[in-house]
């Protein structure tokens, strides 16, 4: 089995992503202000909230391809987007990267080739390729052209992508957009078993709150702020909620309420 962390699972307690005082502009806007928080190793952290509240900005801060960061980003014990952390991140964002006029198996295949060049490594490349189309479940469409497969299709096939060169931090923009609820089961399980197999971090963002309830921890945002970093069940007791989107609700009002306080004291 190949192994997705750099030790086995649990070995390194340090966190996968830390960030202190995290604060991005964008344009005219600040996008995300003054984040603290810790992303463990080995787990599926789920980032949630509304569109627009800073989620992407968020993940591209943690890869080292967002603008204008200030503060400190941390990511498996480099500054976020130090060159070694290239082969150690698999990254995701919403648009799938593939190319149309090549079949699946190719689109691996020369991404896999970037990774592990050279002829000695054509066996292992095989065995990557191969092995990530099966995780993604695209077995029976390898090949097939990218510009003929269905928009979730075509999703997975950037999945299978950042799946190659056995990453120990996947960061997955919106990964279950437009799936229908058995691939979307699916890619969950699949989530859960590169953790708990492969000692995988996974940061997955979502605006779907009961994706929620599948992950082992939670990053709720909005407006550019964290508003909780806990566990869903810690969540739904402090909230006394019977859901995470109750508490995620709850969370929402408590802040505005808290904002309209400020407001009026001054
Ligand atoms: N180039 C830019 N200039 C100014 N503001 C921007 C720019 N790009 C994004 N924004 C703003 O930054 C905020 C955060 O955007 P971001 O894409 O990170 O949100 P998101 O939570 O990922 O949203 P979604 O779930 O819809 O993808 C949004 O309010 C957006 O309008």
């Amino acid at each position: 089995m190949m192994n997705y962390a750099s030790g086995p699972p649990g070995t390194d307690t340090t966190p996968a992503v830390r960030a202190e005082h995290l604060t991005v502009v964008r344009g005219p806007r600040t996008v995300l202000r003054t984040l603290d928080f810790a992303v463990p190793r080995g787990q599926v952290t789920g980032l949630l909230g509304p569109s627009g509240c800073g989620k992407s900005t968020l993940m591209r801060a943690i890869v080292g391809t967002q603008a204008k960061v200030t503060g400190t980003v941390e990511v498996l014990g480099h500054p976020a987007g130090h060159p070694t952390l290239r082969t150690r991140i698999g990254y995701v964002t919403q648009a799938p990267s593939v190319y149309d006029d090549l079949t699946v198996r190719q689109n691996l295949d020369y991404f896999a080739a970037i990774l592990h060049p050279g002829r000695s490594s054509a066996d292992h490349r095989h065995e990557e390729v191969t092995r990530a189309i099966a995780d993604v479940d695209l077995t029976s469409h390898a090949d097939a052209l990218a510009g003929n497969l269905s928009g979730g299709q075509r999703s997975r096939v950037s999945l299978a992508v950042a799946l190659l060169g056995a990453p120990e931090l996947l960061v997955l923009d919106e990964p279950t957009v437009g799936l229908d609820p058995v691939l979307r089961r699916d890619l969950w399980n699949l989530f859960h078993d590169l953790a708990a197999t492969r000692g995988a971090t996974l940061l997955i963002s979502s605006h779907v709150m009961d994706e929620a309830e599948r992950c082992h921890r939670l990053l709720l945002m909005r407006e550019g702020q964290i508003l909780a970093d806990d566990t869903p069940d810690a969540l739904r007791d402090r909230t006394g909620s019977e859901t995470v989107e109750l508490a995620f609700l709850t969370l929402v009002d408590e802040a505005i309420a808290a904002a309209r306080t400020k407001e009026s004291t001054r």
